[in-house]
């Protein structure tokens, strides 16, 4: 047995999805059960099958659609929740029964109204209840963060003799600080005789900010499941994140631990569970948010710049973020500007930096942040006096829409002097003017991005356009604004096309 794997726990599926409006179908929850497979995970916590049929049919769906990941049900120390775990589970390739109670005695007094010896008493024999139906058991000792290490020790020693053979310490309610925490699991460790026959696993919430914290510090100490849910969601302030678990362990890789998740399906997932559960991931959260590999004061541009890892101790790539982090603001550079001119096809030996920054400063202090469409304003874009003689100009543009007509345009260019025209139908007016544009050109150029803004709101308003076409595997960008759009788009289109030509 590999001592520094591992395994991978995930309970978005049923600690995730037990927060208020996080609610999934079963649909849904396959979904997501297929690309927890995908990533890597070890355990999928599929549902709690006695609490309503349709979390019942979900544990069922699961176990039939995802094969590789073992698929949990949990049960409360009773019967009647280990039977039902266990029909749901009956198509699980690989099933687990997740059962417990209480440790603490706060629990154990003001839950169960019960005593010490009473609660260990039902957990050994939902143990051994659910040992019937497979050889795959894990024990979870709620509230174990706030219970006594000695009598923690006993019941899970009495547990793994029933046959658990991975033992959940939960900090179910977020206490721990990592020292306490880490100190109850090597306590465990170092007092319970028979250890070496289950895993231990952490289950931490996040009601101090602290259960990314914990897990770690529980895996340093002898834990070999981490239980987590995607983006950290779950009850109150949530549970541990995968995604931060994963990284850290694989950032730190000289603690020599690992985990079989592939992390560049993180992002992925992330996004995935934000949308379907309706939870936004907050911009500043570790990993994902938004603003994760933002960098926007021009002292770190310029170190990122020069040498990613002067402000990364992470590459985006790696979680699957494929996208440009440099923010600019009005506390950007000028290598920050000038590596947003250079990308978007601006050469740089026909620029006064200097002159174009202080227009930046301007602007930038009037908006939050200077997107493509802004900088390409900025610089002029959409006006063909930018390319001299040589440019391509339009001379004529006639649209005819409407419904029930069938969009027609008519394109004249003037290219180095002499006039060409063409008409062209289309699916919409300025689909059917890039046709025409097409007829004219004849060269294999690819609309790869068309977006229309207002500039300000409104009906009469100038609408910005902005376009990125392919040609010959390399992008171009177009810049156009009017208050007529199809003209907009035309100007975007024929700038992209200067640049290119
Ligand atoms: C820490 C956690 O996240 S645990 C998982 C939490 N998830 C959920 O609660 C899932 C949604 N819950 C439900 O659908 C319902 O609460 C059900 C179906 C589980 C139970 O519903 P009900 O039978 O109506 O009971 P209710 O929820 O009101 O009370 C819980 C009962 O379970 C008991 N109980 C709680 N935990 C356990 C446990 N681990 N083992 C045995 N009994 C338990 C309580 O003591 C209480 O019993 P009592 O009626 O004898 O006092
Ligand atoms: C059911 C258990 C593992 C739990 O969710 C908790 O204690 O937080």
């Amino acid at each position: 047995m590999d001592k520094n794997r591992v395994y991978v726990f995930d309970t978005t599926l049923r600690d995730g999805e037990q927060v208020p409006g996080c609610q999934l179908t079963t649909v849904e929850k396959i979904i997501v059960a297929k690309k927890l497979e995908a990533l890597g995970v070890d355990i999928i916590e599929a549902g709690f099958p006695i609490s309503s049929p349709g979390d019942f049919q979900s544990v069922v769906e699961i176990s039939k659609a995802v094969t590789e990941p073992v698929i949990c049900a949990l049960t409360r120390a009773n019967t009647t929740d280990i039977d039902a775990a266990a029909e749901a589970l009956r198509f699980a390739k690989r099933k687990r029964i997740h059962t417990g109670i209480g440790s603490s005695d706060i629990h154990i007094k003001h839950k169960f109204n019960s005593t010490r010896e009473q609660i260990v008493e039902r957990a050994v024999a939902a143990v051994k209840y659910a040992r019937k139906f497979t050889d795959d058991v894990e024990f979870f000792a709620e509230d174990a963060g706030r219970a006594d290490n000695a009598f923690l020790a006993q019941m899970i020693e009495a547990v793994i003799a029933a046959g658990a053979t991975t033992v959940n310490i939960p900090d179910t309610n977020g206490y721990c600080l990592p020292d306490q925490y880490g100190a109850k699991i090597k306590y465990l460790v170092d007092h319970v005789s028979n250890i070496d026959k289950a895993i231990i696993s952490v289950h931490c919430h996040n009601d101090l900010g602290l259960a990314t914290a914990n897990t770690i510090a529980g895996v340093m100490n002898g834990a070999r499941q981490v239980e987590c849910t995607i983006n950290g969601i779950g009850e109150r302030a949530g549970n541990t994140s995968l995604e931060e678990v994963a990284m850290i362990l694989k950032t730190h890789h000289g603690l020599g631990y690992h985990t079989n998740i592939n992390a560049k399906g993180i992002y992925d997932i992330s996004t995935l569970v934000e949308k379907m559960m309706r939870m936004p991931v907050q911009a500043n959260k570790a990993i994902v948010g938004r603003n994760a590999f933002a960098h926007s004061s021009g002292i770190h541009q310029d170190g990122v710049l020069k040498h990613r890892e002067n402000y990364e101790i992470l590459n985006p790539e790696d979680v699957g973020i494929n996208s440009n982090s440099i923010i600019l603001t009005a506390r950007s550079g000028r290598h920050a500007l000038k590596h947003h001119l250079e990308r978007l096809g601006y050469k740089m030996d026909k620029i006064n930096l200097d002159e174009v920054y202080q227009r930046f400063l301007e602007m930038a202090d009037n908006k939050k942040e200077i997107s493509d469409a802004d900088l390409q304003q900025l610089m002029g874009d959409g006006d063909d006096k930018n390319y001299g003689d040589k440019a391509i100009k339009v001379t004529l543009l006639q649209v005819v829409c409407g419904d029930p007509l069938r969009p027609m345009a008519t394109v004249k260019l003037r290219i180095n002097g002499e006039d060409r025209e063409a008409s062209a139908a289309g699916n919409g007016p300025v689909n059917a003017t890039i046709n025409a544009i097409h007829a004219i050109i004849k060269d294999d150029i690819e609309l790869d991005e068309f977006s229309i803004q207002a500039m300000h709101g409104g009906s009469e308003d100038v609408s910005k356009v902005n376009m990125r076409v392919k040609h010959n595997g390399q992008s171009f960008y177009g810049f156009g604004y009017s208050t007529d759009i199809v003209n907009a788009s035309v100007h975007a289109y024929v700038d992209a096309l200067n640049k290119i030509y």
